[in-house]
């Protein structure tokens, strides 16, 4: 297999740190406040995108003023971070990947649907902010996951060609999004299932973390420059 990609682009949540567990509660919690009663399994279902789309597909477009959106949107962000606090950490051997891009040269993105309240609260926690070239947030596009706008956003701030990047994803709906980017991906397990990626030819491979075999391969590539 050729492997050797120009950029890297990381989603955040569940693949940067594993944290999906956490926004699920968050969002079951606040949902329930605002009147929607939804399961573990419902909530799980539509947590990707942004934090308005969420809202929109499960009270309709419309329920709620922008800035009761905003409102909402910070609360249960403030309800996440607390809870997720204590076992903020990066996945395991994420370190060592970031570390051998940096010096290779390889720039890196963070493409989010999250808020940049929640993408500061990562990154400076971590103190990995300075690893990143370009970060696109929820923000700064106008639809997330699973349209492409996020990833090729990521592309456009490196000053690579969308098909050089290598994606990074734990969501069916990251994963969509990359593939509508035209741009391979490797899969965090952290969230889902082996068995739910299997509609994307754009997976080069599922893992369960940055100590996978085939980030050897990475490595050595990045180290032969
Ligand atoms: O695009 P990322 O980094 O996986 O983030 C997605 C998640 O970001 C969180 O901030 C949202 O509240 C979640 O609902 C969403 O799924």
């Amino acid at each position: 297999m050729k492997f050797s990609p120009k950029a890297l682009i990381f989603d955040l949540n569940g693949t940067v740190i594993d944290d999906m567990e956490f926004h699920n509660k968050a969002w079951q919690s606040i949902l329930k406040e605002l009147g929607a009663d939804l399961s573990y399994a419902e909530v799980k279902k539509q947590m990707y995108g942004k934090n308005d789309e969420l809202l929109n597909r499960v009270f309709g477009e419309g329920y709620f003023t922008q800035q009761r959106l905003d409102e909402i949107s910070i609360e249960k962000e403030k309800i996440y971070q607390v809870a997720f606090l204590p076992y903020l950490k990066l996945i395991n051997g994420l370190d060592k990947i970031l570390e051998t891009a940096n010096e290779a040269n390889i720039p890196m993105a963070i493409g989010s649907a999250a808020i940049p309240f929640n993408i500061n609260y990562v990154l400076d926690g971590l103190h990995i902010q300075e690893y990143f070239n370009a970060i696109v947030s929820a923000d700064e596009v106008k639809i997330s996951k699973p349209n492409p706008e996020t990833f090729i956003k990521c592309a456009e701030k490196m000053g690579v060609n969308p098909k050089d990047c290598l994606v990074f994803e734990d969501a069916p709906k990251g994963v969509e999004a990359a593939k509508n980017a035209d741009m391979p991906c490797i899969v965090l397990n952290t969230t889902h299932n082996e068995n739910d990626f299997k509609n994307y030819d754009n997976v080069l491979k599922v893992v369960k973390d940055y100590n996978d075999p085939i980030f050897e391969l990475l490595l050595k590539n990045f180290d032969l420059s």
